[in-house]
């Protein structure tokens, strides 16, 4: 029997970036990896159909949100189908030949740059902002510039030949981000389910108690709340995840009771959390 083609999963970056290694981590060793520019490009090759599925960092345990991601999110028509946390290890890498004394400014991800802030201030390096830890990696490897390093993966060192001067760089121990599965679901042992919700609801006072009240109300955990602003001032779009999966009758009905209390309700996704 002929071999089917391997599924085609997209990524933000280049080979060696922490969203390859998410998608391997969820999709396993048999997907071909896709290499996106943006996390615009991701989103848009799920959504026409060039790919059967994507990879994106939503949230960071030392930098917060990635908020163009939620936003691509609100804007795409993609379901969210699993999500893993991976333990971010940040190294210090640069050209063979440059000691860590003589480095001045670093490429990296903003996301990375953020999750290293304390240690590049302490060692007074500038932090450069690059689309992503893999490219920078590329880049400091391929154009040399003077007294330059980057923030990336070891694998990415290892791919672009460069050394790694000082790996753990990142402020804290507790550097986890978290990546989401879109479009093909991942073959994955799951822990646990959960929901994500993305809702409006009225200017007024008790509004957001009332949607919060429907799932608090059947004993069930909203593990995170966060809000992104709509193209009018001052008015928001509230991210919601629920633990459980919607097929749950219990997270169904605090579903349908939200959405009374809500201008607009849409479910991004239910789904396993490896
Ligand atoms: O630059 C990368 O390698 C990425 O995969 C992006 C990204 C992010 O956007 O958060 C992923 C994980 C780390 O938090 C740093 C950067």
């Amino acid at each position: 029997m002929a071999e089917s083609s391997p599924r085609r999963i997209a990524f933000q970056g280049e080979r060696g970036a922490y969203g390859e290694e998410a998608l391997r981590a969820l999709h396993g060793p048999h997907v071909e990896a896709v290499p996106c520019p943006t996390f615009r490009a991701v989103f848009e090759a799920v959504a026409e159909g060039r790919v059967d599925g994507g990879v994106v960092p939503v949230e960071s345990s030392l930098g917060g949100p990635v908020a163009e991601n939620v936003d691509l999110l609100l804007e795409h028509d993609v379901p969210i189908t699993g999500e893993v946390s991976l333990r971010i290890r940040h190294c210090l890498v640069a050209p063979p030949g440059l000691a860590l004394a003589d480095v001045e400014r670093v490429l990296s991800h903003p996301q990375a740059l953020a999750q290293c802030a304390g240690y590049l201030r302490r060692r007074g390096i500038q932090p450069i902002p690059e689309a992503n830890t893999a490219i920078a990696a590329r880049k400091v490897a391929e154009e040399a510039p003077p007294r330059t390093g980057a923030i990336a993966s070891r694998a990415s060192a290892e791919l672009y030949g460069l050394t790694v001067l000082e790996e753990g760089v990142e402020d804290s121990p507790d550097n986890y981000t978290r990546f989401i599965a879109l479009g093909l679901t991942p073959p994955h042992e799951w822990k646990r389910r959960k929901t994500a919700l993305a809702f409006t609801v009225q200017n007024e006072s008790g509004a957001l108690y009332r949607v919060l009240g429907a799932f608090s109300g059947r004993g069930l955990e909203v593990s995170r709340l966060e809000s992104r602003p709509q193209r009018r001032a001052w008015e928001y779009v509230w991210c919601l995840d629920v633990d459980g999966a919607l097929e749950d009758p219990r997270v169904r009905e605090a579903v349908e009771a939200a959405q009374a209390a809500c201008i607009t309700l849409r479910v991004l996704g239910s789904y396993g959390v490896a």
